[in-house]
């Protein structure tokens, strides 16, 4: 049973070794110590550069391949704990197969953590298995119980358990002691067997050849809304209800029982600073505004401030203040945007031109995003006279909002600043605030995207915007819930903003705004709307995704209760998506059969089927679709022609599906969407 040592192994073999040298430099006893494998660690980010995420509570399943040489038993544990913690937890893995072992843990709070997995040959397991199999051909013999005698005595010199159990062990040594010396073989095995004495060696016990995953592996844990939330987007300007006098900040107070009876989470405004006037754009993006023109909120800063200023026309910081309270006494949260770029009126121009691209004209290039010009901002440099003033100053900027009370930050074209500086001083912020939330604006490459996401931002916009067909937003849901951006990267499905009025809200009418409400808001753990889309709002410039008279360079004014509107739905499914745990995990997705290419058929659910909804969606916001389709029996571990309960949570009727395929309709003048919740017969 036990390893022999290589210096009792010399003297037992009574011959002179040779060199002892390795020619390789590497040291066989040290090897020898690394029998137990540990690999193929699941989930890590790029070999545990980049943190997994999670939220508070939620499960981290943790897996892994670990095997030894030889045929004896191992045992394996997760280690995990705060970063930088003294004293870390252990949770035992369990074998599943073909050397695949598993271990679920949680966290309770935000912030930083880290996990590894220790494995170790469980001499004591294989003992115990070896005498069993030796017992029960009544080949148990006096060698067998000294050799189990001698882990329990062994036991008692480890470097692990406290002095309880070392002292329980010391009664179990002398109790096997004496047990032994009345050659009772039935008393000694029976003791070396107990529940007790197992549990001590498992507390106290040598673990032997210890093997280490050699990473830490961390993982961030956020709080609940970065991945879970449904936003609403507004012009705050917009709020007057006239056209002719400038919203503010207490013009949104008034708003806020009408957003909260739609059930939204966070309430996003794009920037609320100052507005430049040189290059001001007018209507429709024109460049050549009108005498009272308000200017693009992006072009920020002027005389009146910069970034850490309010548009003088919105109100002051105890307005803000103001609304802040009042919106969270309405279940909402306040998200501003966090545009780094300036007007060329930004005060930084002046007292910090080392932070610009000057060209040999003198003159700063305006910035874009091919094709789009934004012939009224600048950009920002950041490296060379820029590092690290620039960065310190964007950092107090971010945390001047935390102590204003925002936590939530939508970051406009992260993806044309630097990744090191949103590595840095997201973890700065997040010293301060681990539940600061960031989500990234970024339409761009899959893989610079998903970049951002591992540096650090909680939430991604998506390509979701533009995918319609079933086959397209099937293929994409599976790879953000299945693939590995899935442990990083959370996508916020907007189901239009200020930029994007897509062409299939453009050409589907009432019907297809219902339609992506309604994949939107079952589909993604965060989304979000842009006001407007409320009023089923689509008139685009001629041939482009912008909105005609769109609020970025005017004042608009809208009824927001106005006839054909549906807020009905929104509030239906945000009601739903707060009812319902299914909905509150965005990876619980599965998509099943439903024989008609226009019909979307999904399912969510909880690992234990107590909220197990099924949503059918008519992707042609033109013709009614039905067709038949499956009824998942067998996610119930029911066979084909079961019955299985269901509520049709749109109408409330309930209804018994008996076997596996049923037949259903969806009119999208009527509803283009129906919503089922399964639950078994009683019995
Ligand atoms: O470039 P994106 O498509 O990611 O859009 C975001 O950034 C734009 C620049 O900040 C912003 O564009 C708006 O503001 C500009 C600056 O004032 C202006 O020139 C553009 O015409 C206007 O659309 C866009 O709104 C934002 O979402």
């Amino acid at each position: 049973m036990s390893d022999a040592r290589p210096s009792e192994a010399k003297k037992k073999s009574g011959k002179k070794a040779g060199a002892m040298k390795p020619l390789s430099g590497i040291d066989p006893v040290a090897l020898s110590q690394n029998r137990v494998v540990i690999e193929a660690v699941e989930p890590m980010i790029d070999g545990g550069r980049f943190a997994v995420k999670r939220t508070e509570n939620e499960d981290l399943v943790i897996s892994a391949d670990i095997f030894c040489d030889g045929h004896e038993k191992i045992a394996a544990a997760v280690v995990y704990g705060e970063t930088g913690a003294d004293r870390w937890s252990e949770e035992p893995l369990v074998f599943v197969d073909n050397d695949r072992w598993q271990a679920t843990i949680r966290f309770a709070r935000p912030g930083p953590y880290r996990y590894s997995i220790i494995a170790w040959r469980d001499v004591y397991a294989t003992w115990r298995d070896e005498a069993k199999k030796k017992l029960d051909a009544g080949k148990l013999t006096d060698l067998e119980l000294t050799e189990g005698r001698e882990l329990v005595d062994a036991a008692q010199e480890a470097d692990r358990g406290g002095s309880k159990e070392k002292k329980a062990l010391a009664k179990v040594s002398e109790r096997l002691k004496k047990a032994a010396e009345q050659k009772d073989a039935t008393a000694q095995y029976s003791l070396l067997t107990s529940e007790e004495t197992i549990a001590l060696l498992d507390v106290a016990g040598h673990r032997t050849n210890l093997s280490r995953f050699e990473v830490d592996v961390p993982v961030w844990v956020d709080r609940t809304a970065a991945a879970f939330s449904a936003w609403y987007e507004l012009f705050p300007r917009s709020q007057s209800g006239d056209t002719q006098r400038h919203g503010t900040f207490d013009d949104v107070i008034q708003r806020l029982p009408d957003i909260q009876e739609m059930g939204f989470d966070v309430l996003y405004f794009p920037p609320i600073h100052p507005i430049g006037k040189t290059n001001r754009k007018g209507k429709n993006n024109t460049l050549t505004p009108d005498e009272g023109d308000p200017g693009s909120p992006y072009a920020i800063g002027s005389k009146d401030g910069g970034h850490k200023a309010l548009h003088p026309e919105l109100g002051d910081f105890d307005d803000f203040a103001r609304l802040i309270e009042t919106a969270g006494s309405h279940g909402l949260e306040i998200a501003i945007d966090f545009a780094i770029q300036c007007s060329p009126d930004h005060p930084w121009i002046k007292e910090h031109p080392e932070w610009f691209d000057w060209r040999p004209d003198g003159t700063i290039k305006f910035a874009e995003n091919p094709p789009k010009k934004y012939e009224d901002i600048v950009n920002v440099h950041f490296y060379r006279g820029a590092l690290p003033s620039l960065w310190y100053e964007l950092r107090d900027t971010f945390l001047f909002w935390l102590d204003k009370g925002v936590r939530i930050f939508r970051v406009d074209n992260p993806h044309t600043k630097a990744f090191p500086f949103w590595e840095w001083v997201i973890a700065e912020v997040r010293k301060v605030d681990p539940g600061a939330i960031f989500l990234a604006e970024a339409f761009t490459r899959p893989k610079v995207m998903k970049r951002l996401a591992k540096v650090g931002y909680n939430q991604s916009y998506s390509y979701f915007t533009w995918r319609n067909e079933k086959a397209e937003l099937a293929e994409y849901l599976t790879e953000l819930t299945t693939e590995e951006c899935a442990e990083f990267m959370r996508p916020n499905f907007f189901v239009n903003t200020p930029d994007i009025n897509p062409v299939y809200l453009q050409t589907s009418g009432r019907p297809g705004f219902r339609t992506r409400l309604a994949l939107a808001a079952t589909l993604g753990g965060n989304y979000g709307v842009y006001s407007g889309f409320e009023l089923c709002e689509f008139l685009p410039v001629p041939g482009k995704e912008e909105y005609l008279n769109s609020e970025k360079y005017e004042i608009r004014a809208f009824d927001w209760k106005a006839d054909g509107n549906i807020r009905e739905d929104i509030a239906f499914f945000n009601r739903l998506r707060r009812r319902e745990a299914a909905l509150q995990d965005f990876r619980s997705l599965a998509f099943f059969n439903f024989w008609n290419d226009q019909v979307l058929y999904y399912g969510k659910r909880t690992a234990d089927r107590s909220s197990y909804l099924l949503f059918m969606v008519n992707l042609d916001p033109r013709h009614a679709q039905g067709g038949h389709f499956e009824v998942p029996l067998w996610e119930f571990g029911l066979g084909d022609d079961a019955s299985i309960e269901a509520e049709n949570l749109v109408s409330g009727q309930a209804m018994t599906w008996h076997g596996k395929v049923q037949h259903w309709w969806l009119d999208p003048q009527q509803c283009p969407y129906a919503v089922f919740k399964l639950t078994l017969p009683a019995t």
